[in-house]
């Protein structure tokens, strides 16, 4: 199975070297909202509250109270309300019936990515900044402190959809140009789409062969979040009847990317980095 880095789609075509700022100050001249109140983080009316307890007072023994760590380095939990997932969702199609009227570009996720909305173009970005900053990067710091040790300060935040007239029905295998990755379904009705996980690899063992104990197929649930490593290798699988949508997060470390000694830290997380390590050391 060949791998790929999925990036943020750079401009609306290849040809059209549109700068994204432009772009972004057009559309929020243009847009009109539909739900205003999900623009700014309300923690109480978004989270489930099993979600709000864990994190406030945010101490580690809280956190890991509501933090299924489903195979090693995927950790799930409940964490959306039904009715923030529906309002979202509804002002997702309220963006692309825009888009439709209006007959403007729509700026895809990311490079596999062909059907979706980048919320940070259409006003999200300060909220889920916040979102960030509040919640995940704590909670990153504590589940993964190799790479979030410092904190994450930046993200790429965009909705994902499969299915009836959504040019496709999965994404293929690949790493997010990410340190860590929030993935939280959003509904609806839908059978199939289970994502899938092969293995934590730094950016040289990408392609490398895949143990029997990485495989991890995890089946998406309405309002539940998935947090893994950007360069935990992964994939949607097709879905077999509905819609399925998506909200996630690339979140980022300047700190991290700007330390090379990080770099150099592959063989405590990449398995492939450590058994060639534990060859090169093993007497001829
Ligand atoms: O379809 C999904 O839920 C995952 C998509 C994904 O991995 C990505 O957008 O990077
Ligand atoms: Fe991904």
């Amino acid at each position: 199975m060949a791998l790929d880095q999925q990036q943020p789609q750079a401009s609306l075509e290849s040809d059209e070297q549109i700068q994204i700022q432009e772009y972004k100050e057009r559309v929020l001249s243009s847009y009109q909202r539909l739900h205003g109140e999900i623009y700014s983080l309300d923690p109480a009316s978004f989270f489930v509250p099993s979600f709000l307890k864990a994190v406030t007072p945010n101490s580690e023994e809280n956190l890991k109270s509501i933090m299924v760590q489903s195979a090693p380095g995927i950790y799930t939990f409940e964490m959306l309300q039904p009715k923030f997932c529906e309002m979202l969702l509804e002002e997702v199609l309220h963006i692309e019936k825009w888009a439709h009227d209006s007959k403007s570009l729509i700026r895809r996720p990311g490079t596999l990515n062909t059907f979706g909305v980048v919320l940070d173009d259409f006003g999200f970005e300060s909220m889920l900044q916040k979102l960030l900053e509040d919640f995940i990067s704590p909670i990153s710091q504590v589940l993964f402190p190799e790479v979030c040790g410092s904190g994450l300060d930046s993200h790429h935040g965009y909705v994902v959809e499969y299915g009836e007239y959504r040019e496709t029905d999965h994404v293929a295998y690949h790493m997010d140009d990410s340190e860590v990755t929030l993935n939280v379904c959003l509904g609806k009705d839908f059978s199939g789409g289970e994502l899938y996980f092969r293995g934590v690899r730094c950016a040289n063992h990408m392609d490398s062969e895949i143990g029997e104990e990485e495989h991890y197929d995890y089946p998406n649930v309405p309002g539940h979040a998935v947090l893994h490593r950007g360069s935990h290798r992964h994939g949607a699988k097709a879905i077999t009847s509905g819609i399925r949508a998506n909200l996630i997060m690339w979140c980022r470390s300047s700190t991290f990317r700007a330390t090379t000694s990080s770099r150099k830290d592959f063989p405590r997380w990449c398995a492939k980095c450590r058994v060639d390590r534990h060859n090169s050391k093993r007497p001829e």
